[in-house]
């Protein structure tokens, strides 16, 4: 099976932890001994989120007097590929000795009118008390909205149309390499009348770039792993319940909040609807037990979809 896998920001660096680069390797080691096992039976592609880290690069980057300002979000976007790309590229070819693994500098098209640019949605950077917040954004200029009981900056998240190194990455699966690519939903770029890309100022979701590429690579399952072990119906009520396996049909009856749950949701759903194949959403650990269904929220495009046929 070909199967790709997206990684959480706010999971390999918790809300409310350090952003040292420690406990963040720590969890991306975390991650990687589930993915492993994947690895050894299947064709394997990771993407990964960058929201908390791009918003630390942001804020160094901003500090600096040397600059005459902070470095634009698609290059601290490629920053942060480099980065998390090479913990997670290290970590695995420490766990999968033999196999060649590769973590790829990946951009992704969106369009330059996009609507999202002029509403900012995608959390970045750590979360603050609301007063707080309100006066970061009014000295820096920022957007802040609330995200959970905290409050975060948020900066536009235009729809990924595609990922340009599609073909090359295609190409390194059916060579056997796994290939860690399109982090932070890919650098955001626009191609001009005369074909030439330029970075743009957003942060993509990466959830949803991982269903455009996935469709794109014809995978066969697409995992979504975060710090929640099961999507929640009347999640943050006494009422709240996990969901086992479900169909996009139920999902969409249910609202989930911007900018976390909710692009998960509609891009599992994407995914299944436009390729009759499995996706889920699950925790960072958990990885093999939910491709075989024993974990997660499972979602395929009936209620009585054979679950053991994903094995
Ligand atoms: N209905 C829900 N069920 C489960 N988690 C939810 C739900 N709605 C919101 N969440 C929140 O979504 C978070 C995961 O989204 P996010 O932090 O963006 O993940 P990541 O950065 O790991 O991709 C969970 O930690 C949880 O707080
Ligand atoms: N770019 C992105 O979607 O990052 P997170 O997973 O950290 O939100």
């Amino acid at each position: 099976m070909r199967v790709i896998v997206a990684l959480g920001g706010n999971a390999l660096l918790k809300r409310g932890q350090k952003p040292d680069a420690a406990p963040q390797i720590a969890n991306v080691a975390v991650a990687v001994r589930s993915l492993a096992t994947l690895a050894e039976e299947h064709e394997l592609i990771i993407t990964h989120g960058n929201g908390p880290q791009v918003g630390v690069l942001a804020l160094e980057s901003a500090g600096d007097s040397e600059l005459s300002g902070p470095y634009p979000f698609d290059t601290l976007g490629a920053e942060t590929q480099g980065m998390i790309g090479y913990w997670i590229l290290q970590a695995l070819q420490n766990a999968l000795p033999g196999r060649q693994v590769m973590a790829l500098v990946t951009q992704t098209l969106v369009s330059a009118v996009d609507p999202a640019f002029d509403d900012p949605a995608k959390f970045v950077g750590r979360v603050y008390e609301r007063e707080e917040a309100e006066k970061l954004a009014r000295e820096n200029g920022w957007t802040v909205k609330p995200d959970g009981p905290y409050w975060r900056r948020v900066v536009p998240s235009p729809t990924p149309q595609r990922v340009v190194e599609t073909r090359l990455i295609r190409r390194a699966v059916r060579d056997g390499v796994v290939v860690v690519c399109a982090g932070g939903g890919g650098v955001p770029v626009v191609r001009d009348p005369q074909g030439r890309l330029t970075g743009v100022e957003a942060v993509i979701d990466k959830d949803l770039t991982a269903s455009v590429l996935a469709e794109a690579l014809e995978c066969d399952a697409f995992l979504i792993l975060t710090d929640v072990a099961r999507v929640m119906r009347d999640y943050g009520t006494p009422r709240q319940s996990e969901i086992g396996h479900t169909t996009p049909h139920e999902l969409r009856a249910i609202e989930f909040p911007p900018g976390s749950m909710g692009p998960k949701v509609e891009a599992v759903c994407r995914f299944v609807e436009t390729t009759g194949d499995m996706a889920a959403i699950g925790r960072l650990d958990q990885a093999a037990r939910i491709l075989d269904g024993t974990a997660g929220t499972i979602v395929t495009p009936s209620a009585t979809w054979p679950l053991t046929s994903t094995l």
